[in-house]
This record gives structure tokens, C-alpha cells and sequence, in this order.
């Protein structure tokens, strides 16, 4: 099986661009393939697929086998992978995952015909508490206490086709995320778990996010989790609709558009080396 590394500001992935569809046993697959020691290495494996209402389809596999819904970073590399190799060489194109088709731009470097960014649209931000899905039934999850081991935590939930629960603390950058985002990811609140973004306030238009990913761990970013991070911040009067999301990998643009209520996601996707698997 042929595939691709790609990653998006670090969060990394296995990209397999040839299938019809995904092989048997995929969830082992992901598990063995993403194993930094004994397996590729990576965060996800992601497929794409022919589609018959849009360009292409994405499944994505998180590194514990589970399927995710929809993954930001993972849609950008699917985009610049597709254009860069002429398989669908459109500068707007539409991709379905599981949330939904996503509507995607590509900025094109004329001079070298090269992806140097990609602009998703990813649709309009899921807030009510079953929805999400969480425990709640508020139509909104702001600042919601979630307490473990005697600590008090305020939440606020976002669902971008997968789930998002957003935490403001003091200083995101220095903050345990190896120790609470475990504890988060499975607490009884969340009926599928959940992704969890720690999160600090540097201006009205600039956030530091640390997360830890459902079924992943902690990665250098996730793009469904930095637009959660935007929509959040403009719930609890935090910034503007329009901030810089700074993660460990790098930074990512979240546009949360007033008029048509859709989250806007813009950065970068790169292609790494190629390979066979012979696992299968
Ligand atoms: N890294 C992704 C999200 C991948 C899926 C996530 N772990 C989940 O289970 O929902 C992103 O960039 O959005």
C-alpha cells in the first residue's frame, strides 16, 4: 500500500491516496501504521476516496484506531495532496468526511503552480448540549464546571463535526496537558469523548492553544480544535471573530463569519516523504 507523510503545523498523518475504499481491518491499520516505533508514525491515517457528491471523500482513522468524524489539518493536506498531484486541479473544491462536504479554497503560488495555503470552509459550529454530544441539554455549553479528582474546571463546548471541549487557563503554554487532557477526553460528561483545548487569551485577536486530541493524545495542533477555540472565545466575550491561533506547530487564521455563521480555517499543509507499507 502506497502512501504519503503529510502534516499540517506538526500534526501528522499517513495519507493513502489510491484506494476505492478503505482496506479491511482498518482500525488495526491505523493503530500499526501510526505506532512511532514498530509503524510509520503519525497522528492519523487518512484516505482519500472517490466521492460521488464532491471532488473526493476523507475517512480519517485517529491513532488508536477510532474513526473521527472530521479533522482540519487532515482536510488541508487531502486538498494540497489532490492538487499538487493533478488529481482534482481545481483551485475551489469540495470534500466529504464524515461531518458533511467541506468547501475548501487553495492558494496557489502562480510562479511554481504550489499549495502554500488552504482556506476551509468549515461550516457552521454544532452548540447545543446533546448535540455536541454532552450531557447537557442547554441549547448553549458556556462555562459549564466540569470537576475531577476535587478540581473545578469551566468548559465551553463546540461541536465542528467532532467534539470540542475549550478551557481558558492562565498560561496554556506551561499548562499539564499530559495530566488533565486524559482525564477530560473521558470524563462521563462527553458520551463520545472528547478533543480538549487549553486555552490562553493573548489580545482580542490572538490565542495560545495546547490540546489533547480524542483517541490521539497531545499533538502540535488540530485545526477542528483551534476553530472550536475561536467560536468559544467570541461565546464567552473573550476576542474578536477574527483571531490567530497560535499552537505548538504553528499558526492557524479563524475567521467565525457573522453573516452566513460559518468558521473559516486558513493555513499551511506539507508533504513529507512517500513510502510502501507492507503490512498488509
Ligand atoms: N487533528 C484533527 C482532529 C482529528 C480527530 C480528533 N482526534 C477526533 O477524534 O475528533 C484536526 O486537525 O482537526
Amino acid at each position: 500500500m502506497e502512501f504519503t507523510k503529510m502534516h499540517g503545523l506538526g500534526n501528522d498523518f499517513v495519507v493513502v491516496p489510491h484506494l476505492k475504499d478503505v482496506p479491511k481491518k482498518v482500525n488495526q491499520l491505523a493503530i500499526d501504521i501510526c505506532d512511532r516505533h514498530f509503524g510509520v508514525g503519525a497522528d492519523g491515517l487518512v484516505f482519500i476516496l472517490p466521492s460521488d457528491s464532491a471532488d473526493v471523500r476523507m475517512r480519517i482513522f485517529n491513532a488508536d484506531g477510532s474513526e473521527a468524524e472530521q479533522c482540519g489539518n487532515a482536510i488541508r493536506c487531502v486538498a494540497k495532496y489532490v492538487y499538487d498531484h493533478d488529481i482534482v486541479k481545481k483551485e475551489q473544491l469540495r470534500i466529504e468526511t464524515l461531518a458533511g462536504i467541506q468547501f475548501v479554497k487553495l492558494h496557489i503560488e502562480s510562479n511554481e503552480d504550489i499549495v502554500s495555503k488552504v482556506e476551509v470552509d468549515m461550516g457552521e459550529p454544532i452548540l447545543s448540549g446533546e448535540l455536541i454530544p454532552t450531557t447537557f441539554e442547554d441549547d448553549l455549553i458556556v462555562d459549564k464546571t466540569l470537576e475531577i479528582d476535587g478540581v473545578k474546571f469551566k468548559f465551553t463546548g463546540v461541536s465542528m463535526g467532532n467534539p470540542h471541549a475549550v478551557i481558558f487557563v492562565d498560561d496554556a503554554i506551561n499548562f499539564d496537558v499530559e495530566k488533565w487532557g486524559p482525564k477530560i477526553e473521558t470524563h462521563p460528561l462527553f458520551p463520545k469523548k472528547t478533543n480538549v483545548e487549553f486555552v490562553t487569551v493573548k489580545s482580542d485577536t490572538e490565542l495560545d492553544m495546547r490540546v489533547w486530541e480524542r483517541g490521539v493524545g497531545q499533538t502540535l495542533a488540530c485545526g477542528t480544535g483551534a476553530c472550536a477555540t475561536g467560536v468559544a472565545s467570541v461565546l464567552t466575550g473573550n476576542t474578536s471573530r477574527d483571531v490567530t491561533v497560535h499552537l505548538k506547530g504553528g499558526d492557524l487564521r479563524i475567521v467565525w463569519n457573522e453573516k452566513d455563521n460559518k468558521v473559516y480555517m486558513t493555513g499551511e499543509a506539507k508533504e513529507v516523504f512517500t513510502g510502501k507499507w507492507l503490512g498488509v
